[in-house]
């Protein structure tokens, strides 16, 4: 009887070990390409003719993402309503977008602590425009970047602005969007998706966002309710005020807040659930959060001078 020797088992062991490797890096390699397509296709459909005429609520427009926003849109001839508290702002906006060639401008300043007002934007909007087609949820109340301080108060007061004045919105805008077959775009960021430091209050209520929508979106499903709801999870972009808040701290460069806003609108018309810019800053880490949380967790830290904020 002839008995294996040892040495030809340890070799099929290796090459079964060998054959394992090449398998799992060629399901990694056909995730990623899965994924990268996945999460691409769709962007090429869409045609700037979609925003012809469409009427569209942009909040947070005197400056940034919401202003680069209300600039595409009046491009693309939309009627633009825009809001924010700072009326000089917001005038010097409306016209640069009728210079554009947006179908009508006009602009309600106001603060989004104030729900009445969050109501009193939809409404106005809607008695102005005759409807509304797009109802794009961007602006944001001053936090700090920093350490958490233990101020509820200010927690409070920060879901009212980020979080509440969008439900206000959204509940205001229903029966409009219904009848138009409408979309809500929401503006978020990857603090609204794993742990940020130093924007513990922000990344709270970027949270709730993604609670809120996300599920009125399931049971938009259930209740065949013809709305779209695109939540924009965005990576660092270089807008005054963002870069005034962390540039010395993060160790990553900043996208560009033009092309940002053209994304945004893109998603929000191709109806979307989600729209990730940029792509490989917010998306690719998301990838590792249910699977190596700590290890996001680490590269996430890396991205911090914590020294510049200990020496504040
Ligand atoms: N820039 C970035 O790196 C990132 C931004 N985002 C998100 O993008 C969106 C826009 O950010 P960004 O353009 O950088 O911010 P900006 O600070 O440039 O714009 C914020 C807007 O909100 C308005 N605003 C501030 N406070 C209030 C208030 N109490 N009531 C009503 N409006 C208010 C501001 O105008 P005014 O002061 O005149 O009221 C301004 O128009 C936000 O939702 C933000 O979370 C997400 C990830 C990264
Ligand atoms: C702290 C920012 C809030 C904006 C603000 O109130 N600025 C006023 C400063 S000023 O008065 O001096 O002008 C945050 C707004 C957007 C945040 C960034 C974001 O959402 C993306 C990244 C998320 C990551 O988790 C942390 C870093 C971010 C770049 C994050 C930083 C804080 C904001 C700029």
């Amino acid at each position: 009887m002839c008995m294996p020797s040892s040495h030809p088992r340890r070799l099929r062991a290796k090459d079964t070990t060998d054959t394992m490797g090449l398998l799992l890096k060629l399901i990694v390699a056909s995730l990623g390409i899965f994924l990268a397509l996945y999460f691409y296709t769709g962007q090429d459909d869409f045609n700037p003719e979609m925003l012809r005429g469409k009427r569209v609520i942009v909040t947070g427009a005197s400056s940034g993402i919401g202003e680069q926003m209300a600039y595409h849109l009046a491009r693309m001839g939309a009627h633009v309503f825009i809001t924010a508290r700072t009326e000089e702002k917001l005038k010097k906006v409306v016209s640069k977008c009728l210079e554009l060639g947006a179908a009508t401008a006009h602009y309600i300043p106001g603060s989004m602590d104030d729900m009445a007002f969050a109501e009193r934007v939809v409404k106005e909007a809607v008695k102005s425009m005759g409807g509304l087609d797009f109802l794009i949820l961007n602006h944001i109340g001053y936090t700090y970047f920093n350490y958490f301080d233990g101020n509820v108060d200010h927690i409070r007061k920060l879901l009212e602005i980020n979080l509440l004045s969008y439900v206000t919105m959204t509940v205001t805008a229903l029966p409009m969007l219904k009848e138009s077959g409408g979309s809500i775009i929401v503006v978020s960021s990857v603090a609204g998706k794993y742990g940020s430091p130093f924007s513990v209050p922000y990344s709270t209520t970027k949270f709730a966002l993604d609670g809120f929508f996300s599920s009125l979106r399931q049971e938009f499903h259930f209740q065949k309710t013809n709305v779209s709801i695109t939540l924009c999870v965005l990576s660092y972009i270089d807008t005054d005020s963002a870069k005034n808040a962390v540039a010395s701290v993060i160790n990553a460069p900043a996208a560009p807040k033009e092309e940002c806003a053209l994304a945004l609108i893109k998603g929000g018309a191709l109806r979307q659930r989600e729209v990730y810019y940029q792509y490989q800053a917010a998306k690719i880490p998301l990838l590792l959060r249910d699977w190596a949380p700590d290890f996001l967790d680490y590269i996430v830290r890396k991205n911090y001078n914590v020294e510049k904020i200990d020496k504040q």
